[in-house]
């Protein structure tokens, strides 16, 4: 037994002899690399867990080289000393955020998805107090450059005289200027500078200035440094969304490269694109473009006083404030579609809901509603009877139509309308969207020359006495025959509905497209359609309202129902007075618009009458809705017969736009009941042919197959063999002011213009100049829905 195991403890031993050099050295390999991966794996951790951001304060100039074989100047070329050296001193003080020795390669390095840009930062979370504006510019042949400079003092002067503060972190800082050839991108251009501690509520604010080169240069490397940071699976996608804001202006030859599709300033778009990317949607000024050969010098201008009035919005505001979504997303493009709902009130999703759930309500409805009784209402006042005191319904303490606790508030409010005071309202129409967008202005641009971006949409009635079964307000607006409500100035209308229009307006400045030339006329308002929603004329002090808009010189189209003979007959002078013509027969009419008044088409009839006796005063249309299965069919001869009681200076025809309320559903309305374009243009022709047959001189003067809208107008219109159905709205200024010191009458054929020749009958009505967007494949043989009209 001892034998046996004094031979097993020599066999180990022999064995452990034999091996024990591959054993000792495979454990000391082990264990070698068992401490190099702990070694690794702290290491890692370490950088993952840093929450330093690189700051541009930090950046060590090593980090960077010069940007790129492909940057076009060295760095001694620039004549902008200090931007060299990316070292801007501050009047306040402060150095830029990032001292950096020489030009800078961007090396492909990212910081880690941790460290940069995080949304729900700090830096958002710290109140806005100071705005430090930063000028970034490319320049090859030294154009840019020039007007960034120009720029540069703007800014300056701007921070000087307006800012109003001494508090250095405080107002609007002066700007600082980087070339992009110099600037090292990581820094600015990966994650958002961050501000110094010692001013947290500090926010920059991008103004970026880049010609456009078809070749490669310097922006092509700046714009992939764009790309590839929005594409950075590690890096948040809107990596620059501390920032306050951004705007970029684009500079391009317009002899080489005529047209944006030619490619005039195609880098300045796409840059726009990125950066409403990375920013999440932080566009804080439309996109200028100016043509290095004509416009560039004032259009820089103008751009850059609308930018300056935003900066101090944003001081004011303590961010952008109220903005529309619509920039930044993937599904950004030009050809988007933006309707009202969509823009201005939410998602497409909510808007689609919303109409669905339309109910109509009256405004008794209300009442009850509100738990308020009838019966303790102040006696209602029918100021359509004729004699009744316009200032009576102003002496009775009122109810208000539209208490701001009401449903019907709510429901409008929800549709986008500002509402005014406690009965007037104000909304941004889609055509003028679209003309803030370079996409072409509504059917009264066409007819009549009103640019939609121009055009404000307003009404000091929110309540009517129809309930027209294809009212597109979706039926939530109050309906009475009488006035019975408190009734608010005109003063407080006028300013109220002015404000709303701007503020919405200025809602549109983030939205991809909009141009900067356009945004800055929009802030001034030409034109109001008074035909929003409602009855224009059921407010009592409508002509003193009317004054107000004249004395501004806001042209104005007034579109009444034709139930209020007495209202319409005392109305002063509009620029353009409209009656709706919804049938052509009593039966087709109480069907359609479903008055409240028992004597709906005595009314109707007096209110043709009146028309007539005005119609060499003022310019007087017959609005035409034609619904198929309502009142197209067999109704040429009706029409033709209201034509020639109240021979109108125009007659507009306009298939019926589909809105898919419940309103209509509930009416019978479907997509069957609108026409195609070519159904409403054979009614008008067979219209024509009825009115000469009788004699009648009218002729077919102009079209907007667009929204399948086309213009009959009377000969007195047709001068030297050539239609003249638009308005020269200075002379209409002119004369109107004369008559008011002296007297002196005028005529609508006083202030006439020329019809555009593509706007005249046979050729579509879509200007030249402006961008034809088709949606879904809509052509020319469409229909009307909500979604693609809008007109009111
Ligand atoms: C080779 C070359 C290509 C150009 N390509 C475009 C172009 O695609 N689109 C455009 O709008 N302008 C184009 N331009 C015009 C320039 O953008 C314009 O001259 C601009 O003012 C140059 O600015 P800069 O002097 O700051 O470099 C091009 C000019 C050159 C010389
Ligand atoms: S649709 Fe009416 S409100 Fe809109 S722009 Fe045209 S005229 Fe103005």
């Amino acid at each position: 037994m001892a034998d046996s195991s004094v031979a097993a403890v020599e066999g180990l031993l022999a064995l452990w002899h034999f091996y024990r050099l591959p054993v000792l050295f495979g454990l000391f390999t082990f264990f070698l690399s068992l401490h190099a991966y702990r070694k690794l794996q702290r290491r890692s951790k370490t950088a993952a867990s840093s929450s330093i951001p690189p700051s541009p304060r930090d950046s060590s100039p090593e980090k960077t080289e010069k940007l790129g074989a492909s940057a076009i100047r060295s760095k001694d070329s620039t004549p902008v000393d200090s931007e060299k050296k990316n070292l801007q001193p501050l009047d306040n003080g402060r150095r830029s955020p990032k001292p950096v020795s020489g030009p800078k390669r961007v090396q492909g390095k990212k910081p880690l998805k941790a460290l940069g840009g995080r949304r729900g930062d700090s830096v958002e979370s710290q109140p806005l107090t100071s705005i430090q504006p930063i000028v970034f510019f490319a320049s090859l042949t030294g154009t840019t450059e020039k007007y960034a400079q120009v720029l540069l003092e703007d800014l300056r002067s701007a921070a000087r005289s307006r800012s109003g503060t001494d508090n250095p972190e405080q107002g609007l800082l002066l700007p600082q200027i980087h070339d992009l050839s110099y600037a090292d991108l990581d820094d600015y251009f990966t994650s958002a500078p961050k501000p110094p501690s010692t001013a947290p509520g500090l926010r920059y604010v991008y103004c970026l200035l880049i010609p456009s080169y078809n070749i490669d240069t310097v922006i092509n490397t700046f714009l992939g440094h764009l790309d590839e940071t929005h594409h950075d699976f590690r890096i948040d996608t809107s990596s620059l969304s501390n920032l306050a804001g951004y705007s970029v202006f684009g500079f391009g030859d317009k002899e080489g490269w005529p047209s944006e599709e030619e490619g005039f300033c195609s880098q300045a778009k796409e840059l726009d694109r990125w950066m409403a990317k990375l920013t999440g949607k932080k566009r804080a000024y439309p996109l200028g473009l100016g043509d290095v050969k004509s416009d560039a010098e004032q259009a820089l201008k103008e751009w850059s006083r609308g930018l300056q009035d935003i900066l101090f919005d944003i001081l004011e505001q303590g961010g952008l404030g109220e903005g529309v979504p619509g920039s930044g997303d993937p599904l950004e493009s030009d050809e988007e579609e933006l309707d009202d709902e969509d823009v201005l009130d939410g998602t497409k999703s909510q808007s689609r809901k919303r109409n669905k759930d339309q109910i109509v309500v009256d405004l008794e409805d209300i009442n009850l509603v509100d738990g308020q009784t009838i019966g303790g209402a102040p006696i209602p006042v029918d100021f359509t009877t004729a004699g009744t005191s316009s200032s009576r319904p102003a002496e009775v303490s009122a109810k208000e139509m539209v208490p701001k606790t009401s449903p019907t508030y709510a429901a409008l409010t929800k549709q986008g309308y500002t509402i005014v005071g406690s009965h007037s309202g104000v909304k941004i129409c889609r055509w003028t969207k679209s003309a803030l967008r370079g996409r072409g202005s509504c059917y009264k641009y066409s007819f009549y020359g009103i640019r939609s971006h121009l055009c404000m949409e307003a009404t000091p009635s929110l309540s009517c006495s129809n309930k027209c079964i294809f009212c597109w307000r979706h039926g939530t607006n109050p309906v009475g025959t009488t006035w019975r409500w408190k009734v608010d100035s005109p003063e407080l209308i006028f300013q109220g509905v002015k404000e709303g229009h701007y503020k919405k307006i200025k809602m549109m400045r983030g939205v991809p497209g909009v141009r900067a030339e356009r945004f800055a006329e929009a802030m001034r308002i030409r034109h109001c359609a008074l035909s929003l929603v409602g009855e224009p004329i059921f407010y009592p002090h409508i002509n003193q309202f009317l004054d107000m808009l004249h004395s501004e010189h806001i042209s104005s189209f007034l579109v009444c129902n034709a139930q209020h003979p007495d209202q319409l007959a005392s109305l002063q002078r509009v620029t353009q007075l409209y009656v709706s013509i919804d049938a052509s027969n009593r039966d087709s009419l109480r069907k359609i618009d479903r008055p409240l008044h028992r004597d709906f088409w005595e009314r109707f009839q007096k209110c043709l009458e009146i028309l007539r006796e005005k119609r060499h005063v003022q310019r007087t249309v017959f609005r035409l809705t034609l619904v198929k299965g309502f009142n197209i069919e067999d109704e040429a001869s009706g029409y033709a017969d209201l034509v020639e009681k109240a021979l109108p200076c125009f007659v507009e025809i306009k298939g019926v736009t589909y809105c898919g309320t419940s309103t209509s559903a509930g009416a019978g309305l479907t997509m069957k009941n609108v026409p195609f374009y070519e159904e409403v243009s054979q009614f008008v022709v067979a219209l024509n042919n009825e009115l000469q047959r009788r004699g009648l001189k009218y002729g077919i003067a102009a079209e907007h197959a667009h929204s399948c809208c086309v213009l009959l107008a009377s000969e007195r219109f047709h001068i030297n063999g050539k239609w003249h159905t638009r308005i020269d709205y200075d002379r209409f200024f002119e004369l109107l002011e004369k008559e008011k010191s002296d007297g002196t009458s005028f005529a609508p054929e006083d202030y006439t213009r020329e019809t555009e020749d593509w706007a005249l009958w046979g050729n579509g009505g879509f200007d030249p100049n402006d961008e034809r967007v088709y949606n879904r494949g809509k052509n020319r043989n469409r229909k009307n829905v909500a979604e693609v009209a809008g007109e009111p």
